[in-house]
C-alpha cells in the first residue's frame, strides 16, 4: 500500500510571520490525520523558524530546491547539510518552474536527487510536459525522457524513498486541472517507465503525486486514480482551510 502524499508548494509566498500563521491555522485542521503524509514547502529563509512550530504535528517540512555540492565557493546555493540542519526532511528537486527560469536539466536535476538522498533527504522529483508538447503528442516521449533522466544512476534502494510528481505544465497555476484520465494515463505511464528501470515491485511502491491546480473540489476525483498517490499543491495550499480539506479528500 503507499500512503497518499499531500505537499503544499509555498513558492514565492509567506514570509516568517505569515508563514507561522498559516502553520498555526493549519496545524489543528490536520490534527488526527495519520493515514496521510503532510509536507510543506516554504522558502529557504522561512525554513530553521517552522520545526518548534510544527513539534507535535505530523506535518514534514520541505525546501523549494537544493544545490549537489556539500560546501564550496558557490555563492547563493544551499546544500543538503545545510536544509538538513535548517529542519528539512524532503527537497522539491525539477519543479517547471526551474526548469523554465532557472535552466534547470535533467542532468542538474539528476545530480541534486543523488545529493539529497546522499544527504538523507527526501527527493519529490518534479517532472511534466508543457502544452506544446502535450499538443504535439510528445507527452510520453518528454516524461520518459525526464524520469530515465532524473533518475539515472540509481539503485532500487536509492529509489525507494523518492517521490515523483507528475505536474502538466499547462495545469499549474491556470485553474486548468487534468481530468482524471489525463491524470491517471501519465501516472501509469510513469509508474511503467520506472518499472523498466527498476523492476515492477520497485515501481509498485513508488508514490506518483498529481500537481497542477489541486483544489478541495477536484482532489477526491484525483485521488480515486489507480496510480495517483497524492498531491502537490500550489495556490490552495497557501490557505490553511483549502489545503487542510485537500488533506482531508478521503473524509
Ligand atoms: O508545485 C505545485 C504546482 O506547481 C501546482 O501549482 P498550482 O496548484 O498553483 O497549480
Amino acid at each position: 500500500m503507499r500512503k497518499p502524499v499531500i505537499a503544499g508548494n509555498w513558492k514565492l509566498y509567506k514570509t516568517k510571520d505569515e508563514a507561522l500563521a498559516l502553520i498555526e491555522e493549519l496545524a489543528p485542521l490536520v490534527a488526527g490525520v495519520d493515514n496521510v503524509e503532510v509536507v510543506v514547502a516554504p522558502v529557504f529563509t522561512v525554513l530553521p523558524a517552522l520545526p518548534a512550530a510544527l513539534a507535535g504535528t505530523s506535518i514534514s517540512l520541505a525546501a523549494q530546491d537544493v544545490f549537489w555540492e556539500e560546501e564550496g565557493a558557490f555563492t547563493g546555493e544551499v546544500s543538503p547539510r545545510m536544509l538538513l540542519d535548517a529542519g528539512a526532511s524532503h527537497v522539491i528537486i525539477g519543479h517547471s518552474e526551474r526548469r523554465q527560469y532557472f535552466g534547470e536539466t535533467d542532468q542538474t536535476v539528476n545530480k541534486k536527487i543523488k545529493a539529497a538522498l546522499k544527504g538523507a533527504l527526501v527527493p519529490i522529483f518534479c517532472i511534466g510536459e508543457t502544452l506544446e508538447a502535450r499538443e504535439a503528442g510528445d507527452t510520453f516521449k518528454v516524461l520518459e525522457r525526464q524520469v530515465q533522466g532524473g533518475l539515472e544512476g540509481l539503485s532500487e534502494t536509492q529509489l525507494a524513498p523518492v517521490i515523483i510528481a507528475y505536474e502538466p505544465v499547462w495545469a499549474i497555476g491556470t485553474g486548468k486541472v487534468a481530468t482524471d484520465e489525463q491524470a491517471q494515463e501519465a501516472h501509469a505511464f510513469v509508474r511503467g517507465v520506472v518499472a523498466k528501470m527498476f523492476g515492477q515491485a520497485a515501481a509498485d511502491k513508488v508514490r506518483i503525486l498529481y500537481g497542477g491546480s489541486v483544489k478541495p473540489d477536484n482532489v477526491k476525483g484525483l485521488m480515486s486514480c489507480a496510480d495517483i498517490d497524492g498531491a502537490l499543491v500550489g495556490g490552495a495550499s497557501l490557505k490553511g482551510a483549502s489545503f487542510a480539506s485537500i488533506v482531508r479528500f478521503g473524509e
